[in-house]
């Protein structure tokens, strides 16, 4: 079966699922490709097609080839799992969006700016048009994550699963904007350790305990002073600023949500990330 963002990528036409394509082409500024599709009945596909420009080949439908591959595994309590290539990777979609998937990640004490740099950030490279997407801790406690709790091993459970997440956003080829307190360097590090060298750049909200709760925009450190949160970063609760981060905002006294986010922009252009 082929996804449906993938047919609409290669051109194919989403009313038949099985039987013979007809050829359609796909031409955006950069290329086009001319693809022609053959599913027979028992689910094995091949496609044919003319390559112009750097588009890969496509030589099967989501990597089935019909062949044996590989040998099974067993990883985390996930027996006889397998691996599955598709010949459609990850420089592919970065030629089709021409950037490179990173994961930004972005921690700090509640209140320090973590939500704001992130929307600053995602708008700025919007308007470049450039792909992102934020995953925000609060937003993802809303759902994925809505079974964990405060307490050091449901952070822990919170950043590892957000840690997965934005490594397939970054597979994509996506830009993803991690905002998380992220208390622990532990955490932030096992999740620096899914990624190639250079696609996890750590950002610091670097900002002074009392600045955090003077702002305090949802009252929480007022309700943790008054023991009515327990278990509250920075209160009773650490927070273990990182001792290598990539970039550190917010200790220039005025810095706007702007300038730290131009800041890093600059940086991900430095280093090659808003180009294919
Ligand atoms: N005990 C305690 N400590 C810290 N924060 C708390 C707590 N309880 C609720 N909140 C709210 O949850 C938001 C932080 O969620 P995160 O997923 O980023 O936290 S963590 O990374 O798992 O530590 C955090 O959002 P931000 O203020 O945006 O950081 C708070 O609104
Ligand atoms: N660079 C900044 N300078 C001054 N105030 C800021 C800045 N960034 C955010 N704020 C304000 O601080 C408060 C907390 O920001 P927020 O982004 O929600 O922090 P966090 O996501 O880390 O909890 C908000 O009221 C926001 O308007």
């Amino acid at each position: 079966m082929i996804a449906a963002g993938a047919k609409s990528l290669l051109g194919l036409s989403m009313a038949s699922p099985k039987g013979i394509f007809d050829s359609n082409s796909m031409s955006n500024s950069r290329s086009v490709v001319v693809v022609r599709a053959c599913v027979s009945m028992d689910g094995s596909q091949t496609l044919s097609h003319n390559k112009n420009g750097s588009i890969p080949e496509v030589k099967s439908i989501n990597g089935h080839t019909g062949q044996k591959q590989g040998p099974l595994s067993t990883v985390g309590n996930s027996t006889n799992i397998k691996w599955h290539e598709c010949s459609v990777e990850k420089v592919d979609r970065q030629r089709l969006l021409d950037q490179k998937g990173c994961v930004i990640w972005v921690t700090g004490l509640s209140g320090s700016g973590k939500s704001t740099l992130a929307c600053a950030l995602n708008q700025m490279l919007y308007q470049k048009g450039k792909l992102c997407y934020i995953l925000d801790g609060d937003n993802v406690r809303h759902g994925l994550n809505r079974d964990l709790s405060f307490k050091a091993e449901d952070r822990a459970e919170n950043i590892r699963r957000v840690g997965e997440v934005a490594k397939l956003f970054a597979d994509a080829g996506i830009i993803c904007i991690a905002s998380l307190i992220s208390p622990y360097r532990t955490d932030r590090d096992a999740c620096r350790s899914l990624l190639p060298e250079g696609d996890f750049v750590e950002v610091f909200m670097d900002v002074p305990l009392s600045v955090c709760e003077a702002r305090d925009p949802k009252g929480l450190y007022k309700l943790a002073r008054a023991g009515k949160i327990k278990g509250f970063t920075g209160i009773d609760d650490p927070y273990e600023p990182p001792l290598n981060c990539e970039i550190s905002l917010g200790r220039e006294g005025g810095t706007s949500p702007i300038e730290m986010a131009e800041k890093v922009v600059g940086y991900l252009d430095n280093k090659g990330y808003l180009q294919a």
